[in-house]
């Protein structure tokens, strides 16, 4: 069975996923680190593949900007594919001096300032986050790598271009980045009692004059992808 979204049938998609908004990126993770890559899916250009990565089954896929998207794109690998866990790479903004262009935040819990949540109806104040296990097997990886990375909290933001710089409010908060996604993804697998972790790497900073091109948010940011990969 097909969604809307996407055509893959059940079984061509594996348990874990990794995902990125940018679908080329998807496809880049596909043809460098996939064994015996097969697109499952095309609709809308949002390419997903399955393959193996040391010998054991995973897919890629992109999952598009924004809440919107990914909370579509996931919410049918959680329900219509039977996917377990969802790990996301992605990059991000960071909101802090000190923090470089290529370093990664894992991020354990997700603010947002989207309604997204609103429809659980809690009587109070979600705070989406990440499986734990994934979490912390995904530090232990960047220690190994020796890589320099952070762990905390980031902003899902609806916002990319924040007229009113409220970003400085959620950083005296703590917040160390910001990206557009997370919330939805980790408060998808709370909901179905499934697991997600996204791993940023920084491509912009808000507080100093550093960004990242193009080509390097689509091709270079292989760290994350590599640590990604580890917890297959
Ligand atoms: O690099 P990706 O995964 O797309 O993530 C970040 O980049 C996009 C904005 O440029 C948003 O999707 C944001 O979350
Ligand atoms: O500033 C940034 C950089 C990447 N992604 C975002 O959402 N914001």
């Amino acid at each position: 069975m097909s969604t809307p979204h996407n055509s893959a049938n059940p079984g061509d998609i594996a348990k874990t996923v990794i995902m990125s908004g940018d679908p080329l990126r998807a496809k880049f993770m596909a043809e460098h680190f996939l064994e015996n890559p097969k697109q499952f899916n095309g609709v809308r250009n949002m390419l997903g593949y399955t393959g193996t990565y040391q010998g054991k089954p995973v897919s890629v896929m992109g999952h598009g900007m924004g809440i919107p998207s990914v909370a579509i794109y996931s919410y049918e690998l959680y329900h219509f594919y039977d996917v377990e866990q969802i790990i996301r790479v992605g990059t991000a903004g960071c909101l802090h001096k000190g923090m470089d262009i290529g370093d990664l935040v894992v991020a354990q819990g997700s603010c947002t300032d989207s309604n997204y949540l609103q429809q659980y109806h809690l009587p109070g104040t979600y705070a989406p986050i990440a499986d734990y296990g994934l979490l912390s097997r995904a530090v232990d990886e960047c220690r190994a790598m020796g890589i320099r990375y952070d762990v905390g909290n980031v902003l899902s933001s609806d916002i990319f271009y924040d007229e009113n710089q409220d970003w400085r409010k959620w950083a005296a908060m703590g917040v160390l980045a910001v990206e557009m996604e997370s919330a939805a993804l980790y408060a998808n697998a709370a909901a179905c009692g499934r697991k997600a972790l996204t791993i940023l790497t920084i491509s912009d900073s808000l507080v100093e004059a550093k960004s990242a091109s193009a080509e390097e948010r689509q091709l270079a940011f292989t760290n994350m992808m590599k640590v990604a990969f580890s917890l297959v």
